[in-house]
C-alpha cells in the first residue's frame, strides 16, 4: 500500500506519493489553448485524468461543508435563486480584494486537495502508472507544481489562440484579447514546462504528440528501474528455489 506523506499547517495539507511508483503529471495551458482537446486524447488512451475545475465546482455545492462556510463569510448575496453559489459574483468579489481571495482560498483549497487525493488514491489502487491533473492555473498559483513529476503545457500560437477563443465563446477581438492578457503568457509558461504539446496545427498533429508523450511517460526511467528490480528479484528468488529444490531432491534419493 502507498505511503502518503502529508505536509503543511492547519490551513493547508500537501500529499506526496513515494517516488518510483505512481507519479503525477500536471497539465496546463492558456485559455482556449486546447487542454480539453488534449485531455480527450489521453482519456481515449485509457489514462487517468483529474479535472481541477470540476472538483472546484463540486466542493462548493450546497450539500458540501465549504458551502456553509462561504455563505457565512460572504453573505447570502453571493447565492443564485436555486441556492447555488454564484461563481461569477464571488469571482468579482475576490478579484477586487486580496484579503477576501485569501479567505476563500483558505476555505476551498484544502478541500480541493483532499478531493483530488481521494481520486489519486482510487487510481493508485486501480494500478495506473500515472495520473494527469488538469490544472489551468498550475504555473500561476505554483502551489501544486512541486507535487508533479512532469508538467505538460498545451501551447498554441497567439493568432490561433485568439481566433479559436473568439469563435468558441462568440467574443469580439478586444474581449478575447483582454481574457488572454489576464493570464500568464503562454510563451512564459513554455519555459516552465517539462513537456510542450503544440496545438497550433491540426487535430492529427496534436494527437500524434500526445501519443508520443504517453509512450514516454509510460516508459519513464522510474518504471524501467522498477521493472528491472522486479525481474532481478524474480530471477534471484527463482534461482534460489531451484537450488533448494535440487538439494532436497538429491538428499531425498
Ligand atoms: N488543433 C485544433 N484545430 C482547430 N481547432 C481546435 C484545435 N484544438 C482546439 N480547437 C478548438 O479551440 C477551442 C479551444 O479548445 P479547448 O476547449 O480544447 O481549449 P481549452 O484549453 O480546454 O480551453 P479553456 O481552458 O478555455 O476551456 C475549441 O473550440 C476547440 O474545438
Amino acid at each position: 500500500m502507498a505511503i502518503v506523506h502529508i505536509y503543511g499547517n492547519q490551513n493547508t495539507e500537501y500529499y506526496r506519493f513515494p517516488q518510483g511508483r505512481m507519479f503525477l503529471v500536471g497539465l496546463t495551458g492558456g485559455i482556449a489553448s486546447g487542454k480539453s482537446t488534449v485531455v480527450t486524447v489521453f482519456q481515449e488512451l485509457g489514462c487517468a485524468v483529474i479535472d481541477a475545475d470540476v472538483i472546484a465546482r463540486q466542493v462548493v455545492q450546497p450539500n458540501e461543508p465549504a458551502y456553509q462556510l462561504i455563505v457565512q463569510k460572504f453573505g447570502n448575496e453571493i447565492l443564485l435563486e436555486n441556492d447555488e453559489i454564484n461563481r461569477e459574483k464571488l469571482g468579482s468579489i475576490i478579484f477586487s480584494s486580496s484579503e477576501k481571495r485569501q479567505l476563500l482560498n483558505s476555505i476551498i483549497h484544502p478541500r480541493i486537495q483532499k478531493a483530488m487525493l481521494k481520486q489519486i488514491m482510487k487510481y493508485f489502487v486501480l494500478g495506473y502508472r500515472y495520473v494527469i491533473l488538469d490544472i489551468p492555473l498550475l504555473f500561476e498559483t505554483n502551489k501544486l507544481k512541486r507535487f508533479m513529476k512532469h508538467t505538460v503545457l498545451v501551447y498554441c500560437d497567439p493568432q490561433s489562440q485568439l481566433s479559436r477563443l473568439m469563435r468558441r465563446n462568440g467574443l469580439s477581438k478586444a474581449e478575447a484579447e483582454a481574457r488572454i492578457l489576464s493570464q500568464l503568457p503562454l510563451d512564459e509558461k513554455r519555459r516552465l514546462a517539462d513537456h510542450v504539446i503544440d496545438n497550433s496545427g491540426d487535430w492529427e498533429s496534436t494527437r500524434l504528440q500526445v501519443l508520443k508523450l504517453h509512450a514516454k511517460l509510460e516508459e519513464s526511467l522510474d518504471f524501467l528501474l522498477l521493472r528491472l528490480a522486479a525481474v532481478t528479484t524474480l530471477t534471484v528468488v527463482g534461482g534460489l528455489l531451484c537450488f533448494f529444490l535440487r538439494q532436497s531432491l538429491r538428499s531425498f534419493f
